[in-house]
Parts: C-alpha cells; sequence; structure tokens
C-alpha cells in the first residue's frame, strides 16, 4: 500500500509556498445507514493558508455546517480528513449563529469563559476578558447578564469570547443571521476591523453573498447537497478593506456573478433532479 502522506512532492505538484492551517482531503460525510443513509458533505478538498479569511456560501442543507463541525472536532469525517497545523492543542474557537453564550454568566465570565477553561490566571484573565469588552464597547455591561443586552450586544459578547483566547483558527456558523440588516453591515464591519488587525485564519459561513464578499480573502461557492465546492473567486479589494467596498461596481459584478453560480444550486435543492 503507499504512504498515504508522501513528504516530496511528485513532480507534477506545485509546492505549496506556506503549509496550510486547515487541510480537507476528500472529506464526507454521512449520516444514517443503509437505505436511510444520507451523504451530507462532499467529497471536500480545501487548503487554508495561514491568517487567510475564508467564506463559505451554498444552499440550505447543503452540509456547510457540517464542515465546520468537522473543523471543529464535533463531528467526525465518514471518509477523507482534516487537519489543523498548528501550535496549540485546542487551536479553533467557534461562534454560533445563536451566540452559544450562556445566560447565567455575567458578560464578563462569558467573555473570560474560554481563559478559564485553558486556566489562566484569574488576575490575567480578568484583564483579557475586559480588554476585548472595551474593543466590543461592551465595558459598562461587564456585570450584566445576557437577558439584558440586544441581539447585536450579545453577538459581540461572542465575538470578544472567542477572540479572547487569542485561537489560532476562528470557526463561525452564520454569525449574523439572526441580527437585522442594519446591525448586520455594521457587525460585519467591525469584524473586519478586528481580523484585520489580529489576522486570524478564519473560516465564516454565510448564506450572505454580500458577507462573503465584503469579508472573505476567498468566497467559495458549495454545490447543493452532498455539498462540493464548485467555485472559487477572491474579491478584488485590497486590505486592509473597508465596508466602503460595498458600494463599488466590482462589488456588484461580483455578487452577480455568485449569485448566477448560486442559483442554481438553490435551485437544485428546492427542486431535485
Ligand atoms: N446529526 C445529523 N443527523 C442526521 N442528518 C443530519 C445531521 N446533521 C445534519 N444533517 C443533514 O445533513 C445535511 C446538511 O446539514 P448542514 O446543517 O450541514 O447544512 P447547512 O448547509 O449548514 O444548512 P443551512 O444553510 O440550512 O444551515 C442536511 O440534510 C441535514 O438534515
Amino acid at each position: 500500500m503507499g504512504d498515504p502522506h508522501p513528504t516530496t512532492p511528485s513532480p507534477t505538484q506545485t509546492p505549496t509556498p506556506t503549509a496550510p492551517t486547515l487541510r480537507a482531503q476528500a472529506l464526507t460525510r454521512t449520516f444514517g445507514r443503509g437505505a436511510k443513509a444520507l451523504t451530507a458533505l462532499g467529497p471536500v478538498d480545501l487548503d487554508i493558508a495561514p491568517g487567510e479569511f475564508t467564506c463559505i456560501v451554498g444552499p440550505s442543507g447543503c452540509g456547510k455546517s457540517t464542515l465546520l463541525r468537522i473543523a471543529a472536532g464535533l463531528l467526525l469525517p465518514s471518509a477523507g480528513e482534516l487537519s489543523i497545523r498548528a501550535a496549540s492543542p485546542r487551536p479553533a474557537a467557534m461562534i454560533f449563529q445563536d451566540y452559544g453564550i450562556y445566560d447565567w454568566k455575567t458578560v464578563l465570565a462569558n467573555v473570560r469563559f474560554g481563559l478559564d477553561i485553558q486556566r489562566v490566571p484569574r488576575k490575567e484573565a480578568d484583564a483579557r476578558a475586559r480588554d476585548w469588552l472595551a474593543r466590543m464597547g461592551l465595558s459598562e455591561f461587564a456585570d450584566a447578564y445576557p437577558a439584558a443586552l440586544s441581539g447585536g450586544m450579545r453577538q459581540r459578547v461572542a465575538i470578544a469570547r472567542a477572540l479572547a483566547v487569542e485561537p489560532e483558527v476562528l470557526l463561525m456558523d452564520e454569525p449574523f443571521a439572526a441580527l437585522d440588516a442594519q446591525l448586520r453591515t455594521i457587525l460585519q464591519d467591525e469584524l473586519l476591523d478586528l481580523t484585520q488587525t489580529t489576522r486570524t485564519t478564519t473560516l465564516f459561513i454565510t448564506h450572505s453573498l454580500e458577507e462573503a464578499i465584503v469579508l472573505g480573502d476567498r468566497v467559495l461557492v458549495m454545490s447543493a447537497r452532498p455539498g462540493r465546492i464548485i467555485a472559487e473567486h477572491r474579491p478584488p479589494f485590497p486590505r486592509p478593506r473597508t465596508g466602503d467596498v460595498r458600494s463599488t461596481p466590482e462589488f456588484t459584478a461580483l455578487k452577480s456573478e455568485l449569485w448566477e453560480l448560486l442559483r442554481g444550486e438553490v435551485r437544485r435543492e428546492v427542486i431535485p433532479a
């Protein structure tokens, strides 16, 4: 049997300049068994370079969350593999659509949560959590409970909590989907600002093409289930960029191009062949 992890690239392969932080190879996930088995994802091959912000768009049910859950280690692949190249044993932090924060903990305790798990000393953890709350404009809510916060503020708490642990990889599953359009735009701009400073390697799932184009170094389009990557685009906006790119003709053109691709896949999902 051949070595599944050859160390020397074959002559036909172009060597990658930098080893990817996240790599998926022939990744597949099936749910259920026998006649009821449903292939949700794959095969997916994907490399994400260090510091790269990759967005994935695709029709509902095409396996986007499944891919992210495998990356987070919450789910095992059925075949293929996904590996994260990182220095720390818990390199990834995840942010969900429904915030995933604890109602019974104060805002400060929520932001400190990941640091407590990492056994960061209390004083340092408090200071780092307060620093992130200040960056997210939430200092005055440190002692409040999440029930007292708006949806946008809760999502800021979730972002602060994820970034406070200084993750090597950030996994975001439609983090702004529950917010209204104006707030969504504001949080997109904030995230743009933050991630351009931290340069955290990010995999971001969204239904919104605008969001993907504003935020992503790369936008990947997935097919209808079982989700495979069918196209890749690089928004032509140099970094650091701002939300102003939304009003450029290039933005509108790319959005139309992506929608043309996606429309076919959404139709396939709604009206299967
Ligand atoms: N634990 C599970 N058991 C059985 N089926 C599952 C499970 N998780 C996901 N699925 C199925 O796998 C498919 C892909 O689901 P997934 O949530 O990954 O899609 P998605 O692209 O994230 O969808 P959406 O955009 O609607 O959130 C769906 O058909 C879903 O019903």
